[in-house]
């Protein structure tokens, strides 16, 4: 925890156990909670190369029925040494009843997406409601993004993604485990 978050009244828990206690709402989702990191390979047709990245993706929740989301990238070589800095976001993933999901997602790239879905059995699935485009943006036109916890540690998951005039098609898949004691 950081001195700001320490400073700070309504801090953000990175753990169901810790508080404040996760929102009801929150129930079918606090298995996510924490920081999770892990590698994945990415592909697209209009890619020369597949290429492969480690990730690191943070849950946390002020005891509202929201979790805070943030995902950094990065490109590895072969050896899994850091390229160069890839894809970031952050966002909301609003919880509603039945297990139901809006999500709101925002990237440096110029794209804000709002997504809709569920969370079933620790399997979360959203799909685009909503993709907004910054003058500059690469075209987006709609994503899937599937997160499977295959056990308590474990976090697989998987992009797909219609951009550039191509079909929704696999952009990326990841294995992230979960980070000890956070
Ligand atoms: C772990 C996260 C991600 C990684 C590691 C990743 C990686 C890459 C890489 C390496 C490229 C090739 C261009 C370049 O070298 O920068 C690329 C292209 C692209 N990615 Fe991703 N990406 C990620 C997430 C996303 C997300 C969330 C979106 C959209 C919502 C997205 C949309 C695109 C688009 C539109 C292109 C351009 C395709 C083209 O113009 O040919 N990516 N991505």
């Amino acid at each position: 925890m950081t001195d700001r978050e320490r400073q700070h009244p309504y801090p953000d828990a990175l753990r169901p156990d810790a508080a404040p206690a996760p929102h009801e709402l929150l129930a079918p989702v606090t298995g996510l909670l924490g920081t999770w990191t892990g590698t994945g390979r990415g592909e697209y047709p209009t890619l020369a190369e597949d290429f492969t990245y480690a990730q690191e993706v943070t849950f946390s929740h002020d005891g509202r029925p929201f979790l805070h989301y943030e995902a950094r990238a990065w490109l590895t070589g072969a050896d899994g040494a850091p390229l160069r800095p890839a894809a970031r976001e952050s966002g909301w993933w609003r919880l509603k009843p039945e297990g139901l999901i809006e999500a709101l997602i925002t990237q440096p790239t110029g794209i804000a997406e709002i997504m809709v879905g569920r969370v079933e059995d620790g399997a979360v699935d959203l799909t685009t409601h909503t993709v907004a485009l910054a003058p500059t943006a690469k075209h987006v036109e709609a994503t899937r993004r599937r997160y499977t916890l295959t056990d308590g540690d474990t976090l697989d998951f998987v992009h797909d993604l219609a951009a550039v005039g191509q079909r929704l098609q696999h952009h990326l898949s990841a294995r992230l485990r979960r980070e000890d004691g956070k």
